[in-house]
């Protein structure tokens, strides 16, 4: 079987969140949606509770094929206690990484031809010791592959963004800003590009950090001293990339029109375009790894979670993004 035609696995995120209901809903409009197989992993209980439709609990990915049809294919992960719907816990934040490590070591054993993470609480999970910002960096970890060399993508129908710096306080981003940071994040999402997009020669939009992208140094030093020796090094390597662009001009329709990518320097200034223009079908991708993974672009949602009022339509892209990546990389060899 060609890896692009294996089940992707997809885990339900926190158990008290959204996950399981847009992962069921789905499944519910898995033809209309035009999705491929895919295997649930989680814990049944949490379906169930916001789900009156047929879960086929399987052992092994392989069997999820032939039960996509009849039922929502489910690894089951089964947490010490069963979730209760919008009200978080410790024993969900378990589940939900106990959920992400099974998902994400099917992508890596080539059981599945990637994953999609549903929503976890960071909050949740800090609170029961998990030492990465984001589920990005533990799947880049246990991909073994170093936290600097992965990025961080928001993709939607007119627009792809990355942000440099991700979890971390807004006061501490300008210290963290580096070239060689900016020209880490930006070869590894023009290789992205490439490989996940079969975009042969990419354009890359690199955003400034200050107003007006520094107003030549008037308004903040960034723009020269940081970012343009990270762009002079990619354009170095033969690299089509742009900048420092005014972050505030850069995302308006014929902007976007002009590049592939827009590689921003901090979280907000990367999610707040995508999410303005496409919160209903964003898809947050990793790149740099070697196996697919792609997320729905929201979280929790706790406010409403068990309220059949959740969209399931970010997720089913996420899950559409992915299985058209791996299809794209199984092609390319
Ligand atoms: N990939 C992931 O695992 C992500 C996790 N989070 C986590 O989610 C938690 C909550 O974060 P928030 O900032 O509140 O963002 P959020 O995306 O969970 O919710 C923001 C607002 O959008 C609504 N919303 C979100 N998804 C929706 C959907 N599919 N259908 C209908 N309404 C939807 C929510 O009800 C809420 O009003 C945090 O702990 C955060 O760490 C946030 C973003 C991504
Ligand atoms: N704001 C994006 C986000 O929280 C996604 O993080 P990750 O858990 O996918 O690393």
């Amino acid at each position: 079987m060609s890896p692009s035609l294996l089940p992707l696995a997809v885990s339900l995120g926190d158990p008290s969140g959204i996950g399981p209901e847009v992962v069921a809903k789905c499944w519910d409009s898995r033809h209309a949606l035009g999705l491929p197989p895919f295997v649930a992993v989680g814990d049944p209980r949490s379906l169930s509770e916001v789900w009156n439709g047929p879960i086929a609990v399987v052992s092994d990915p392989r069997e999820a094929e032939g039960a996509f049809e009849r039922g929502l294919p489910l690894l089951a992960v089964v947490a010490a206690e069963a979730s209760v719907a919008g009200q978080p816990s410790t024993a969900g934040a378990h589940c939900s990484l106990d959920s992400l490590e099974l998902a994400v070591g099917l992508a890596r054993s080539g059981s599945c031809s990637g994953v999609v993470t549903g929503p976890v609480s960071k909050h949740q999970l800090y609170s029961i010791g998990f030492a990465h910002p984001g589920q990005t960096e533990f799947v880049a970890e246990r991909c073994g592959i170093s936290p600097g060399n992965v990025a961080m993508m928001l993709a939607g129908p007119s627009l792809r963004t990355v942000p440099v710096t991700t979890h971390l306080p807004l006061r501490e981003v300008a210290d963290r800003l580096s070239s060689a940071l900016i020209e880490a994040r930006g070869r590894v999402t023009l290789r992205g590009l490439q490989r996940n997009f079969g975009i042969a020669e990419p354009t890359l939009a690199v955003a400034g950090f200050n107003p007006h992208a520094g107003e030549n140094g008037a308004l903040g030093r960034e723009e020269i001293e940081v970012i343009m020796p990270a762009i002079e090094a990619l354009r170095a390597e033969g690299w089509d990339v742009v900048g420092p662009m005014p972050a505030d001009t850069m995302f308006h329709t014929s902007a976007r029109a002009r590049y592939d990518a827009a590689l921003c320097m901090y979280h907000d200034q990367a999610l707040i375009p995508l999410k303005a223009l496409h919160f209903e079908e964003g898809v947050n991708m990793t790149l740099g790894l070697p196996i697919v993974r792609t997320a729905p672009d929201h979280g929790t949602a706790f406010d409403i979670a068990g309220e059949d009022r959740a969209d399931p339509r970010a997720m089913a892209a996420a899950i559409r993004v992915a299985a058209q990546c791996a299809a794209t990389r199984a092609a390319q060899g």
